[in-house]
């Protein structure tokens, strides 16, 4: 029985349509849906016992599960697409994320031809798995203060790769700690006493015979991290080295090389492409972003059809919790937001492939957008997502807690996102420098292009106030768009003015972090609300599709203008009248989604298996459920527990003899 038929019946637009439109094709949804049924339906990939599991199990488990993968992958001579949607629906964070993920694309992006041809073909066949081994005890958010050395010996032709301190151990890659033979290790190359900055170097870590460590390697796994399950499946690790010898063409030298009588050269190519699959990885962390985030809001937004609680009239049924304002105003903004970021995803994919097409006939120019863009965005978007999973498992009252609603998992295995790649705070400050040399550079003549292109009309921006008179003109994106470009405008000159009253520039900018990271906040929210208009303008079809859309992008918008309202009245670009005017836009479109929110999270097209969540299930049956599954507890294999007669029968005992007192 669908307990959710109703809901159902009264959605406004052609959900099918919006499955399209969600996936990005119909391609794209086709492989999708068939790749989500195959893992949902095959026993190999079940999960649901998994926040149970000890660690050692649960690891064990997980190489099970990969190697299992891998096997479907080759016998079903799945696609590259194909094999990635699978390791989407797996939903098991493994050290194969970190060999696909990060360690192949370093090797392509950071290494020569002659590199690539040698060490591609044995990581695509997996006959050698990688990790990415930068972060170390003492540093992590900066490269340049990494400790690891790389010694080139002329004599012999090679490196030697040292680990001088602790605070130089390698601390926390994925992979490293039990199964990576290799890494792509960072350090600082040193030749003939000379230091050369932060380099890239291929080393071996285990032996491909026995997979004991290579003499001179000591490494681990760091031990268990936030929440059961969760990314406790990865083996996180600690890695030192002793006077380890490499040969010298394992040096990635794609952006400098080192040449057999010991000369440093750099390339034409700038040296931040050291740091190119960050750059990458950012990006698909973007992406992702709106995949957990509308995992998290389908969860809560049927448990908030189903779920009833007072206003029962005449013995009739409560009220559905979903119809509540205050439920409304929490869900439906973060239900805007995984659209939203689903599409300024798409842009930022487009983005970093146009860039790197850019790179191969050596035009660097958009570099400095493309890094600000996937900083700021992949800062901006996690820390929304994981705010949003806390709010939906709050949305689901006592039963989110339960490791059964699947969102103490989900937020577990998705908050570290606000620190990998960039802790997201550092991420935005890399977007607050490149704000200030476009505003310091508006005089000279040169032309802002892409996301900064606004900066150009600055005159206007700074001089302009906001037209609404009544609440609907809230629709208008030429409006909503001018709203945003002179608060971003605004803040970041704001944060300019103070900064030219320091003397030193850097301790300036030490001084004005808080202020320039919310300047850098407003300049991502402007383009997360523009690539939403920019879809809008593109033709949608399928019955209210596109109203749809529309509604939730002016949910995203204005929602976002209610929360900074601060922001928005001390640039004098609105009045208060002006910001309750919107507000009262936002009420009107929360009235427009509520019959369609239940297919609204349809269109994402999650099976049972994916969300891993009884509240979130598709038939909504959920009591049941729940009921069934507390019984399934291993704590309840026996009425009377274990420890009982050890240490609760003695304190009942004694409790009888005080009585007696
Ligand atoms: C069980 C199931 C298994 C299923 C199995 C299936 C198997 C088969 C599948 C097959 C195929 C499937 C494919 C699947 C793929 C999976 C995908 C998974 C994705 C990966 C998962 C992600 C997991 C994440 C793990 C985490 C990894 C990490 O965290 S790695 C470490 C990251 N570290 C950081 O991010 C550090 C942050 N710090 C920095 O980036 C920098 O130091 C800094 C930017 C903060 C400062 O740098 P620096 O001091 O050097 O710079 P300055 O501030 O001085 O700036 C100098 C100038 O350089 C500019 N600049 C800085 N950075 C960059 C840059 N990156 N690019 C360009 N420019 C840059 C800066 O702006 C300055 O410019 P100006 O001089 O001002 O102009
Ligand atoms: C689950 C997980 C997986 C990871 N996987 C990998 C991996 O595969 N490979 C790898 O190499 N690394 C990996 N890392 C490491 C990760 O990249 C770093 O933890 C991350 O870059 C943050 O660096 P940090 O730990 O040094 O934080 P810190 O920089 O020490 O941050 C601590 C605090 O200081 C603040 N701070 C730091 N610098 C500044 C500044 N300049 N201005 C203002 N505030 C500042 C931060 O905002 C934060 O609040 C992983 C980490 C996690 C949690």
């Amino acid at each position: 029985m669908d307990y959710l038929a109703d809901e159902r019946k009264k959605a406004e637009f052609d959900v099918d349509e919006m499955k399209i439109v969600w996936a990005g094709s119909r391609h794209a949804f086709e492989v999708s849906d068939r790749i989500s049924k195959l893992v949902a339906n095959d026993p190999g990939f079940r999960k649901d016992t998994r926040t149970m599991l000890a660690r050692k199990e649960l690891f064990k488990n997980t190489l099970r599960k990969a190697a299992y993968a891998w096997k479907r992958i080759h016998d079903l001579h799945l696609s590259e697409e194909e094999a990635s949607r699978l390791r989407f629906y797996v939903d098991e964070p493994a050290y194969t994320d970190l060999h696909w993920g990060m360690f192949v694309p370093a090797i392509k992006g950071q290494g020569t031809d002659e590199q690539q041809k040698k060490w591609l073909p044995l990581a695509y066949k997996m006959q050698i798995i990688g990790c990415y081994a930068q972060t170390e005890l003492g540093h992590g958010s900066n490269v340049q203060g990494l400790e690891t050395t790389a010694t080139f010996d002329p004599q012999t032709d090679e490196f030697v790769i040292h680990s001088p301190t602790l605070t130089s151990s390698k601390w926390w890659p994925g992979g490293l700690g039990k199964v990576s033979t290799h890494g792509v290790v960072y350090a600082r190359l040193i030749i003939n006493g000379e230091e050369h900055g932060i380099h890239g170097f291929i080393v071996q870590l285990r032996s491909l015979e026995d997979h004991l460590p290579l003499p001179g390697v000591t490494v681990g796994d760091i031990g268990m991290k936030f929440g059961n399950g969760a990314y406790n499946t990865m083996d996180n690790g600690v890695l030192r080295f002793d006077h380890v010898r490499i040969p010298r063409n394992q040096m990635l030298m794609r952006v400098s090389q080192v040449t057999r009588d010991g000369k440093y050269k750099q390339s034409d190519v700038p040296r931040q492409l050291v740091y190119g699959t960050m750059v990458y990885v950012r990006q698909t962390i973007v992406a992702d972003a709106s995949c957990a985030l509308s995992r998290a809001v389908t969860i809560a937004t049927r448990y908030s059809a189903v779920r009833r609680q007072f206003g029962s009239q005449n013995g009739g049924p409560e009220t559905q919790v979903i119809d509540y304002k205050t439920q409304q105003n929490r869900l439906f903004p973060l239900l805007a937001s995984a659209y939203a970021f689903k599409f300024v995803g798409e842009w930022l994919t487009w983005l970093y492939n146009d860039v790197t097409q850019r790179l191969q006939a050596s035009d660097f120019s958009t570099l400095p957008e493309a890094h600000a863009c996937t900083a700021g965005l992949k800062s901006l978007t996690t820390t929304a997502t994981a705010d949003g999973i806390e709010e939906c498992r709050k949305l689901c009252g006592g039963h989110g807690y339960l490791c059964s609603s699947g969102l103490p998992e989900l937020f577990a295995v998705y908050v570290p996102a606000c620190t990998y790649e960039g802790d997201n705070t550092v991420l935005l400050l890399q977007v607050a420098r490149f704000l200030m040399k476009t505003v310091s550079q508006l005089g000279s003549g040169k032309k802002p292009l892409g996301t900064i292109s606004y900066m150009g009309k600055i005159e206007h921006l700074m001089q302009s106030r906001c037209t609404v008179q009544k609440a609907e003109d809230w629709l208008k994106p030429s409006q909503v768009l001018e709203a945003f470009e002179a608060r971003a405008v605004k803040m970041a000159v704001s944060c300019a003015k103070n900064l030219s009253k320091f003397t030193n520039p850097e301790e300036g900018f030490a001084e004005l972090s808080a202020d320039l990271v919310e300047a850098a906040v407003a300049h991502c929210q402007l383009i997360v609300v523009s690539k939403f208009i920019d879809k809008l303008q593109q033709d949608i079809p399928g019955k209210g599709v596109k109203q749809q859309l529309e509604a939730l992008c002016g949910i995203y918008y204005l929602y976002l203008l209610h929360k900074h309202q601060g922001d928005f009245l001390a640039t004098s670009y609105l009045t208060p009248k002006q910001a309750a005017l919107a507000n009262d836009q936002l009420r009107a479109l929360y009235t427009k989604v509520r019959p369609n929110a239940v297919a609204l999270v349809d269109s994402f097209n999650y099976t049972d298996h994916f969300l891993g969540s009884i509240l979130g299930c598709y038939d909504g049956n959920v009591y049941p459920k729940l009921y069934d599954a507390a019984w399934k507890d291993p704590l309840n294999d026996s009425v009377v527990p274990e420890g009982y007669h050890e240490y609760v029968r003695p304190l009942l005992k004694q409790q009888l003899h005080t009585a007696k007192l």
